[in-house]
């Protein structure tokens, strides 16, 4: 399959035009400052101990790691404020009338897809694999690797995560997917198709097989940059117990999954000192982690639009794409599909939670259940046409031996 893409490169957004607050840019920083340059020569390490903790609590995002992840109680509280803990299951319910099972919409959706090219795309943790309290073993298990892999044999299939790319295909191991690392800031096709190399991002490189592949990245000037924010908060967290740090090449994850709640206000404090000093990187929040990446307008969703514009499969009218995914920066992706609606989104989560999905699944297991759906929808599509075609060649063999009789 030839890949191709005409999109216009990701251009560097201002941080004036954005909105501070969410973003958790500190209002008082310059868009550039001097020795904040990302050439990747001389530029010193800041080295800051955490500073007052006023920052953090003040923007928000304080509040924004507690709800990251929030107790269920809290949840079903801010979701429905008439229920009580034991009612649990009527909020989760009433949340999927709007947000229905993809699982009980099985047919509907398929219904949908009649005539159309179905593109999958997923998120890794949290879809693929169940959230662990260590990201390095956040494993797939063989079920759901032989399902996606089922998957990739009838429809184009990418895994789009916050995760690096190389980390993310070491996790998975599976050579005939499309991979879009760092958030989408690091696309490979499969081994044996290449994203094109006339893009001004795309770049050639050598896969984990020695082979020749075109990568696509919009961020890579922003390497040494990142390389050294992530040595920085290596450093400045290093006495925080539980805290991790994880180099994802475009951008750096903070976890404080297994931190003290204590000390939660101490890592927010060391990352938002550390953005002081790069007002060309901002934050990101997911799943009790904090993400630090190029402020370029870049994201799950428009690796999406990247990849299908790649695959020649932009078409909306031909093809319904599918994502999957359970976090905050998954939502990006689920905007472009609801856009027009273009394709359906399908939001992986236990709790009650806002969201642009169409559809909703629990876990990783009914994620699995759904994609082995599909293989078996697609193995009854592909007997009932070659059944209907060999009937129609035997109706076409006895008409003309008819006629020959005759
Ligand atoms: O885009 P994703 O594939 O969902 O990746 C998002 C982050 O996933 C990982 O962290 C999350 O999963 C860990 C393992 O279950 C869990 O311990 C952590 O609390 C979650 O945030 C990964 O380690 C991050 O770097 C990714 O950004």
């Amino acid at each position: 399959m030839e890949l191709k893409s005409n999109q216009a490169s990701p251009v560097l957004t201002d941080p004036a035009s954005l909105n501070k607050s969410k973003l958790g840019i500190h209002s008082r920083l310059p868009y550039s400052q001097p020795g904040a340059s990302f050439s990747g020569k001389c530029i010193a390490i800041p080295r800051k101990k955490p500073g007052k903790l006023d920052d953090v609590r003040s923007n928000g995002w304080l509040d924004a790691m507690k709800s990251s992840s929030p107790p269920r109680k809290k949840l079903i509280k801010d979701f429905n404020a008439d229920v009580g803990l034991d009612d649990f299951d009527i909020a989760y319910c009433s949340w999927m009338l709007k947000y229905p099972s993809a699982l009980k919409y099985f047919e509907k959706i398929m219904s949908e897809a009649k005539k159309k090219k179905i593109a999958i795309f997923s998120d890794y943790d949290g879809t693929l694999s169940p959230i662990v309290d260590d990201p390095d073993r956040a494993i797939m298990s063989d079920g759901m690797r032989s399902a996606v892999r089922n998957v990739a044999k009838y429809f184009p299939t990418a895994i789009i995560t916050g995760r690096s790319r190389d980390k993310v295909y070491e996790l998975v191991g599976l050579t005939e997917l499309y991979y879009a690392g760092s958030h989408g800031m690091d696309i490979m096709g499969p081994v044996d198709h290449t994203v094109s190399d006339d893009h001004p991002n795309s770049i050639k490189s050598t896969d984990q097989q020695g082979k020749e592949v075109n990568l696509f990245q919009p961020a890579r000037e922003f390497l040494p940059m990142i390389d050294e924010v992530f040595r920085t908060l290596v450093e400045n967290t290093k006495s925080v117990k539980g805290a991790k740090v994880e180099n994802h090449k475009f951008c750096v994850s903070v976890h404080y999954r297994n931190v003290d709640e204590k000390s939660w206000p101490t890592i927010a404090q060391c990352v938002h000192d550390v953005l002081k000093d790069y007002p060309r990187l901002r934050l990101t929040h997911g799943r009790k982690v904090l993400e630090i990446r190029p402020v370029i307008d870049w994201n799950k969703g428009k690796a999406v639009e990247f990849l299908l514009e790649s695959l020649g499969l932009s078409d909306s009218d031909d093809v319904l794409p599918i994502y999957i995914g359970d976090d905050r920066t998954d939502e990006d992706a689920f905007k472009v599909l609801r856009k027009g609606n273009r394709g359906y989104g399908i939001l992986v989560s236990s709790v009650p939670k806002e969201t642009k999905a169409f559809y909703s699944l629990r876990d990783p297991s009914e994620v699995q259940e759904f994609l082995l759906s599909l293989v078996r929808w697609k193995k009854l599509e592909k007997e009932f046409e070659s059944a209907t075609s060999s009937l129609f060649t035997k109706g076409a063999q006895a008409t003309s031996g008819l006629e020959k009789e005759r």
